[in-house]
């Protein structure tokens, strides 16, 4: 419960809504509770007019409520009964009116308050995932990470909505209608609610195992939605290694487990409803019985009407009684998820920008010094006492074995992670006093594993500087090699990619990639081997056209193809986290048996023909 108390930020937020949607219960509630006070009154009358019972009609102006007293003593001038009837129930028509007029205000603000709460609470969280850094996303999984916005939001929504109508709602109810049964007759309050004790108990034993049953159905249900969104985006591999078969047994694991729980909730749930309409029906039946008898004996002021009167309360009792069970599940639910946001809000990115952190234009002189890294998931040092220093403008190569850290490099260099020794500047500052939006705006990175978003090409090209001018989307792609292609679509820059749109090969992902970070046009560029995909010709027409670019900027380009690279002023060969063999070309074919020699003379030979 304490939990929740995160919340408390918004209830005062949205106070005025609050507050007007409790006084709004609390007024549809008073109106309801005077009904049955009215329905006394008529039997009563009727009774008392027919003199049915020989004007043993006792308490008729008891308890009553000051404003059914002022409407009984305007309806009882009247001298006709049937005129009398009608007036009062006339009247309680309009009660009801009233009630339900309230009810849907009560609406109005309790649960559109608590759809501002969840926007509210869905753009905090959206904003925190925006703040975490790469090693957050690495020790969670996706399915996770959605479940956050998506089902703990709207849980913690049930509870500002629906749980607090409920609540306020149970309690005014109560508060009414008990105050004025004993307004009417204590002793039949007495035994009305000695059936209510043992309500609760039912129901708090009989909702913790509900709550438990859905819990269980709620992680099986989210094991099955994973299954099946993984399922989805690996149906090209799961169909190529005919594993259908497999993935549909594993798939029906997780729905029988589903399956069980569901049915063991429902039946658990078939008990629920009924224990509670069997205990309220006892408290109808002390009423009528134990009231009968008073009434009979000419006991404790009880009249026909006080009968009727306290099963009409007993009755309105039902339904806010029988949600208790319902509306603690929804708090304790809402409590979980609640506490689950409040770990994701207060964890800290370790990667964040300093007090001192400033906004400097980047120039491009890059120098790791004595770098040493470990992935903090894995243990796995990618680089070693690494030292790299590279001048304004110059266009260096990283090549070497898989696994020898070149993307490490660049992860750094974007500070996606913080060094664990040694340390790495820019123009001369280092990195942790630049402040991260400044340094990943100015420098154009394009990764190895390409993404695009379910947007337009242009869209996607620009995505970095969302208001550049189409002739600058234009160049960025000529430049990447891919404009012919995309003026080739039939809707050109307008093509949607992705699910709905068209699916593009992985050299025209590359390129709109790239194209997408050339556009930035910064100081510094990073390429992570993201012309893999492209065949060799075209690789070396980009690069051809990429040397203009690059002219005055700085390069990193990490490869595993060395053909192009003749003209890089450094290629440096990595192997375990630390630099092997560094020079140009020309000095690097002079290693007898070096990495570089042998690859370039492996891919002459592969590539000679092309
Ligand atoms: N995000 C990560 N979390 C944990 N370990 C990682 C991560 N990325 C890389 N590693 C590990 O760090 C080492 C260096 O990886 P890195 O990606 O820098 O190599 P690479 O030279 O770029 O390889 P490739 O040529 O295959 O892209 C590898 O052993 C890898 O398993």
């Amino acid at each position: 419960m304490r939990h929740l108390r995160a919340l408390g930020k918004y209830f005062w937020k949205y106070r005025v809504r609050l507050g007007a949607g409790i006084l709004f219960v609390v007024l549809s509630n008073y109106f309801n509770v005077l009904s049955p006070q009215l329905m006394r009154f008529i039997i009563n009358y009727v009774d008392n007019a027919l003199s049915l019972t020989h004007s043993r009609v006792t308490g008729t102006d008891d308890g009553y409520d000051f404003l059914v007293k002022k409407v009984i003593g305007w309806i009882g001038v009247q001298s006709n009964v049937g005129r009398v009837v009608i007036i009062a129930s006339l009247i309680i028509l309009l009660l009801a009116l009233l009630r339900s007029f309230f009810m849907f205000l009560m609406r109005q603000t309790i649960i559109v308050m608590s759809r501002h709460i969840e926007y509210d609470q869905k753009n905090e969280v959206y904003a925190k995932y925006q703040s975490l850094d790469n090693l957050f996303f690495k020790r969670h999984a996706i399915g996770d990470l959605m479940n956050r916005i998506a089902e703990d939001v709207s849980r913690v929504r049930i509870f500002t909505g629906p749980a607090i109508m409920y609540i306020v709602n149970l309690v005014s109810v109560i508060a009414l209608s008990v105050f004025f049964m004993l307004q009417s007759s204590k002793e039949l309050t007495f035994y009305v609610l000695i059936p209510l004790p043992v309500l609760a108990i039912i129901i708090y034993f009989v909702n913790s195992t509900i709550h438990k049953k859905s819990e269980r159905i709620q992680e099986a249900l989210s094991d099955l939605t994973t299954n099946a969104q993984e399922s989805y985006s690996g149906i090209r591999v799961i169909k190529s290694f005919v594993q259908e078969r497999s993935m549909l047994d594993f798939f029906q694991v997780n729905t029988e487990r589903y399956r069980k729980n569901a049915v063991s909730l429902a039946k658990t749930e078939a008990i629920y409803f009924p224990a509670i309409n069997l205990l309220i029906g006892i408290s109808t039946l002390c009423t009528i019985m134990i009231g009968g008898l008073y009434y009979i004996n000419h006991e404790h002021n009880i009249s026909l009407g006080t009968i009727v009167e306290f099963i009409v309360y007993v009755n309105m009792l039902t339904f806010p009684v029988s949600a208790i069970g319902l509306t603690a599940s929804m708090v304790q639910r809402a409590a979980a998820s609640q506490k689950r946001l409040n770990e994701f809000l207060d964890i800290e990115p370790e990667v964040k920008d300093s007090t001192s952190a400033k906004d400097a234009v980047i120039e491009g002189i890059v120098d790791f010094n004595n770098v040493t890294f470990t992935y903090p998931d894995t243990g796995i040092t990618a680089l070693r006492n690494f030292n790299l220093h590279i001048k304004k403008g110059e266009k260096i190569a990283i090549t070497g074995r898989t696994g020898s850290g070149k993307s490490t490099i660049a992860q750094l260099l974007l500070r996606m992670y913080n060094v664990e020794a040694g340390n790495i500047e820019l123009d001369k500052t280092p990195l942790a006093n630049l402040q991260l939006s400044s340094l990943r705006q100015q420098i154009s990175y394009v990764p190895q594993d390409v993404f695009l978003f379910s947007d337009t090409v242009e869209n996607n090209i620009r995505f970095g500087i969302p208001n550049a001018k189409k002739e600058a989307v234009v160049e960025a792609a000529r430049i990447a090699g891919v404009d012919k292609e995309i003026e080739g679509f039939a809707n050109g820059y307008d093509t949607l990619i992705g699910e709905r749109g068209v699916t593009l090969s992985g050299g025209q992902k590359q390129r709109i990639s790239i194209a997408r970070a050339l556009i930035k046009d910064p100081g510094l560029i990073i390429f992570d081997d993201c012309l893999s995909a492209v065949d060799a010709k075209t690789e070396k027409e980009i690069m051809g056209r990429l040397n203009e670019y690059l002219a005055d900027k700085t390069a990193i380009i990490i490869t595993h193809r060395v053909f192009s690279l003749l003209n890089f002023d450094r290629i440096i060969v990595l192997e375990e986290g630390h630099i092997v063999e560094e020079g140009t070309h020309e000095q690097l074919m002079q290693i007898p048996d070096g990495f570089y020699a042998r690859l370039y003379a492996r891919q002459q030979g592969h590539t000679g023909h092309q």
